[in-house]
């Protein structure tokens, strides 16, 4: 069986250059009185994601900054995926924000609308992979789901990325409705720390 580690006290390097994950990944490892330093603050360089699963993409991420910095590393890979496209766009999520003047999430959300067109299905997930390594190499992945509907038009000014056109089960919100403490109570990324916090964190 693979080795599992715990993460000893000392800084963490949170490896995304999201500002919305990152204020989200700060405020779910508040608690646990770890020192953070993001790869944005630490000007570290936004490795290729040239994986085509989460897990693989994560572990890219977080293993160019440990391997930089000589900390640990938490990076997080994540993406909606909508029933109604096959899955689609999954791993490449941001990519479909991707326009010549920068990330355009407003078209992202049109584009999912317009290929999704004439299908019923409004079945949509979130799904974040979150990825903790080690100088040395090694990594230990955490897994997290939000399983929910897709909308259009975009609700709600809250949260980031695909948030407006995301209501998780048991809610009539969208993710861009709630406030941070209410989207944390069901999003991938939460259910994802959950995971890590139990295994790899020293209480
Ligand atoms: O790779 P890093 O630097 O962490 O940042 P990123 O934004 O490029 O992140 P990903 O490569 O993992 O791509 C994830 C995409 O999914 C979107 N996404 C992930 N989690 C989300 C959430 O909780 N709410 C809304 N959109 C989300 C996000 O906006 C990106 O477009
Ligand atoms: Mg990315």
């Amino acid at each position: 069986m693979a080795e599992t580690r715990r993460l000893a006290p000392g800084r963490l390097v949170l490896a995304s250059h999201n500002a919305g994950k990152l204020r989200e990944l700060s405020a779910l490892l508040a608690p646990h009185g770890i020192e953070v330093v993001s790869a944005a603050e630490l000007d570290l360089p936004e490795p290729e994601e040239t994986g085509t699963t989460f897990e693989e993409n994560s572990a890219i991420k977080a293993l160019a900054a440990a391997e930089a910095t000589g900390l640990p590393a938490l990076a997080d890979d994540s993406g909606v995926m909508i029933a109604a496209l096959g899955g689609a766009p999954g791993v490449y999520t941001a990519d479909w924000a991707i326009t010549p003047a920068g990330r355009d999430y407003a078209a992202a959300m049109a584009r999912v609308a317009e290929e999704a067109e004439g299908s019923d299905d409004r079945r949509a997930a979130f799904v974040s992979v979150l990825a903790l390594a080690w100088p040395d190499g090694h990594v230990q992945h955490y897994h997290g789901r939000s399983d929910g509907n897709w909308v259009y038009p975009p609700r709600g000014t809250g949260g980031f990325g695909y948030d407006p056109i995301f209501v998780p089960e048991g809610d009539t919100r969208t993710y861009g409705e709630m406030t941070p403490e209410e989207k944390a109570r069901t999003n991938h990324r939460a259910r994802a720390f959950a995971r890590f916090a139990q295994e790899a964190l020293k209480e």
